[in-house]
């Protein structure tokens, strides 16, 4: 891959006691596709989703975003940087409203500290409502704009990860990493979170997804990275990649082309 890589992560050891769950992992994702990332289950992926957003460090090994190491800081930095993810399950305050939860997200406020926060205070009203009406925007865009004050507890999976989508989005990420989007989610509503996901990437949203759902993997990801065991074991254009032997083999665990649906 030529072009300049937005993500770039390089030789990533990860090991937990005797276990190595990432084994001199390196993979590239560039501006303008979504990637996938996808692998049996135990392969690696959530791991590498940890180690590039700063929730885990790696024993060895770097992680360059936007042209800058970023590994070994923290989620919050590496947030900052325009790097934001969701997670397979969702961790908002479950008593608080989704526009709530929205409106933790922002960051970079006037009002961080207490200083500016006395000498600024119009500006920090200033950024208050323009929390707000972006949060509003958002949610038209996820299709939550009708249950702004539906505690986060009574949405449903897949809102509950249209609801993540959303905040992540609050902060103006150059790059989403995405973990199982659509896992646990009616039929109905995988398809608006496809369609949400499209119509992002189409206003130049980039997205990196682990996803499971081969379908859904192969109507969103232009390109996919293929993890086994700890190792990258194949990337490419996704058909061709997912037709490949070794990755029918070891991911889809399948024995031909026609059962794995590839
Ligand atoms: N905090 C941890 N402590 C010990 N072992 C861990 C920890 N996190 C992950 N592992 C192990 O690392 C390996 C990779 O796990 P990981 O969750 O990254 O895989 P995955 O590809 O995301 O799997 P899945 O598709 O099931 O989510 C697994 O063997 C897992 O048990």
């Amino acid at each position: 891959m030529s072009e300049q890589a937005l993500l770039r992560v390089d030789d990533i050891h990860k090991r937990f006691g005797g276990l190595t769950a990432l084994d001199g992992v390196s993979m590239e994702v560039h501006a303008g596709r979504v990637f996938g990332l996808i692998g049996p289950n135990g392969s690696g992926k959530t791991t590498l989703f940890n180690v590039i957003t700063g929730f885990a460090q790696p024993d060895d090994g770097q992680v360059v975003f936007d042209g800058e190491r970023i590994d070994g800081l923290s989620p919050d930095k590496v947030s900052r940087k325009g790097l934001c993810r969701t997670f397979q399950a969702s961790l908002n305050p479950q008593h608080m409203t989704v526009m709530e939860n929205m409106l933790l997200a922002p960051q970079n406020q006037v009002g961080e500290n207490i200083l500016s926060t006395v000498l600024r205070i119009g500006r920090i009203r200033e950024q208050e409502e323009e929390s707000l009406d972006r949060a509003w925007d958002i949610l038209k865009l996820v299709k939550l704009d009708h249950q702004v004050d539906t505690p986060a507890g009574s949405l449903s999976g897949g809102q509950k990860k249209l609801l993540m989508l959303g905040q992540a989005l609050m902060l103006r990420p150059k790059l989403i990493l995405l973990d199982e989007p659509v896992a646990g989610v009616n039929p109905r509503l995988i398809e608006d979170i496809v369609e949400v996901i499209r119509k992002l990437q189409r206003q130049g949203q980039n997205f990196l997804i682990i996803e499971h759902n081969m379908q859904v993997v192969r109507q969103l990801c232009d390109t996919i990275h293929v993890l086994d065991a700890g190792r990258v074991l194949a990337s490419g254009a996704t058909r061709e990649t997912l037709q490949r032997e070794e990755v029918l083999k070891a991911y889809l665990g399948r024995r031909t082309r026609e059962e794995a649906g590839a």
